[in-house]
């Protein structure tokens, strides 16, 4: 018999902690939720009235939320309370590269992860499960397991490893049909206890357990495994940009071997996403301490790859705009780093402006669900010249047919499907000849556009 969970905190309350803990609330409707997070700001927001408000935009999450909070949902700050409260707790909170000290731009930083540790071994007074749902390096557990039992206060805690594998944009579809749900851990009672809980809408054999080291180190490898897909396909865009092929035709030719498969096979500016680049740096940090060279600089490629695509996409903007952007105007279609987020962290718009801003262009951002303050403070964050400056070259427009008026070029950063729709024509009697686009994610008819008179880039296709 396992344990019956009544009570779960969940301690993060960002793109993960979020949508997973709303998924479980709506269909564990006798399990309590309470997800905690420091962040005042962010906690308001998910309380909002206006469920639309919420911080996190996904397909379908305001709906989940609506249906769920107040009801056995709750958001807040009172992380204490929660902890003491809850049978399981999960930890959902950010474990950025670190940007200090030893594995400075490698490792993960883990400071906020022994925070959590630190204060559930303080709070607590009986028996937890802590489960690990953040994105964590192989053998984090037995590092939380030190410190949650060196308390001396006698509380019994079994940690299991949950990693996350939603993908943002499609979060809610993944969580109520996800390909599989991972648990890993030492203590049988336990991992049930936490199975059952997903077992409420997940089919069994859809529910894997491991060793907990299995666990850990799979996420890092499913990471890994999909950014590789990625950089594969965009080094072939390269090759095919010279040779006149079209990697899109390519990947359809491949993708239909049943030992390759279709997905991930989109080759774009490169990938973003607060997890892939950090994820492999990660792994790249692991195998090194080991002395594993060769296992590191094999993955350590995928981003240096990636980085490349980033690259060369504004060079080739700014060697086809006859080699100087200087006071030009480029609109850019899209910052956040894929659709149907609002989630701009690492995305490719960010190095590609910031590329371009070094040569003095003048950029016109539009992006469906992106706020100008974000925009900004992603371009601030780089460092790379003073605020005023950005402010200086960079305009944000919420009108796209505004950003694109009396431009040099347009660069498509997002693969937002109103993209699509556009009135290209209109666009094109709007911009400055010749009119130049630039499509990092081939989603606009190329043909078509071409027969307006545009001369249009796609990436991954040659002329
Ligand atoms: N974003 C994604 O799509 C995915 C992320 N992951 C992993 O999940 C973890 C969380 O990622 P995100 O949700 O994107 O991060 P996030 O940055 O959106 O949210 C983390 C939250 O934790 C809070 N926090 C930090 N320390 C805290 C503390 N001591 N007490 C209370 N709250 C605290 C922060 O204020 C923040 O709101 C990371 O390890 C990430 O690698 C895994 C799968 C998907
Ligand atoms: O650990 C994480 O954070 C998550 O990372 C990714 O999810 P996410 O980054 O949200 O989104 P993806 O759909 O994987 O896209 C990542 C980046 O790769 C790009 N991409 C993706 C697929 C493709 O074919 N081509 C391509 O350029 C996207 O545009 C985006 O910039 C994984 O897909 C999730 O399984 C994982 O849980």
């Amino acid at each position: 018999m396992s344990k019956k969970i009544t009570k779960i905190c969940c301690i993060g309350a960002g793109y993960v902690g979020g949508p997973t803990m709303a998924v479980i609330a709506q269909k564990c409707p006798d399990i309590k939720v309470t997800v905690v997070d420091i962040n005042s700001r962010r906690i308001a927001a998910w309380n909002d009235e206006d469920v639309d408000k919420i911080p996190v935009y996904e397909p379908g999450l305001s709906e989940v939320v609506a249906e769920a909070r107040g009801r056995n949902l709750f958001f807040s700050t009172e992380v204490d309370k929660a902890i003491d409260e809850a049978e399981m707790i999960f930890i959902s909170v950010n474990t950025p590269t670190k940007t200090y000290g030893k594995g400075k731009g490698m490792a993960a930083d883990l400071k906020y992860i022994e925070l959590c540790a630190r204060q559930i071994a303080r709070v607590a007074k009986d028996d937890k499960i802590v489960v690990e749902k953040s994105t964590l390096p192989v053998r984090t557990a037995g590092a939380l397991k030190s410190i949650l039992q060196n308390t001396g206060n006698g509380v019994r805690f079994d940690i299991l490893s949950n990693p996350e594998f939603l993908a943002e944009g499609t979060a809610v579809q993944d969580l109520l049909a996800p390909d599989r749900v991972l648990i890993g851990g030492d203590s049988e009672e336990s991992i049930r206890a936490l199975a059952d809980v997903y077992a409420n809408w997940v089919p069994e054999k859809n529910i894997l357990t491991t060793n907990v080291w299995s666990s850990e180190l799979s996420k890092l490898t499913a990471n890994a495994f999909l950014a590789q897909r990625v950089s594969s396909i965009n080094a072939l865009s390269e090759l095919c940009e010279k040779t006149g092929a079209d990697v899109n035709e390519v990947a359809r030719a491949i993708g239909t071997d049943s030992r390759i498969g279709p997905k991930f096979l989109k080759a774009s500016v490169g990938f973003g996403g607060s997890c892939f680049q950090k994820d492999i740096l990660n792994l790249v940090y692991i195998a090194k301490s080991y002395g594993l060279n060769e296992v590191a600089d094999y993955w350590e490629q995928v981003v240096l790859m990636n980085d490349h695509q980033k690259h060369r996409f504004a060079d080739n903007i700014i060697t086809t705009l006859y080699n100087t952007v200087s006071g030009k105007k480029i609109a850019f279609l899209g910052w956040a780093f894929k659709k149907d987020t609002n989630d701009t962290r690492e995305s490719a718009a960010i190095h590609v402006a910031d590329y371009l801003l070094n040569e003095q262009a003048e950029i016109v951002v539009y992006d469906p669900k992106v706020t100008e303050e974000q925009i900004y403070a992603d371009l601030d964050y780089l460092n790379t010249r003073d605020e005023k400056e950005n402010r200086k070259l960079v305009t944000v427009v919420n009108d796209p047919y505004k950003a694109m008026k009396e431009a040099h070029a347009v660069a498509v950063l997002t693969e937002w499907d109103e993209f699509r729709a556009y009135d290209w024509q209109r666009v094109y009697d709007t911009m400055l000849k010749p009119s130049f686009v630039f499509d990092g994610r081939a989603v606009l008819d190329r043909e078509q556009l071409t027969d307006m008179g545009f001369e249009v880039y796609t990436i991954g296709v040659g002329r």
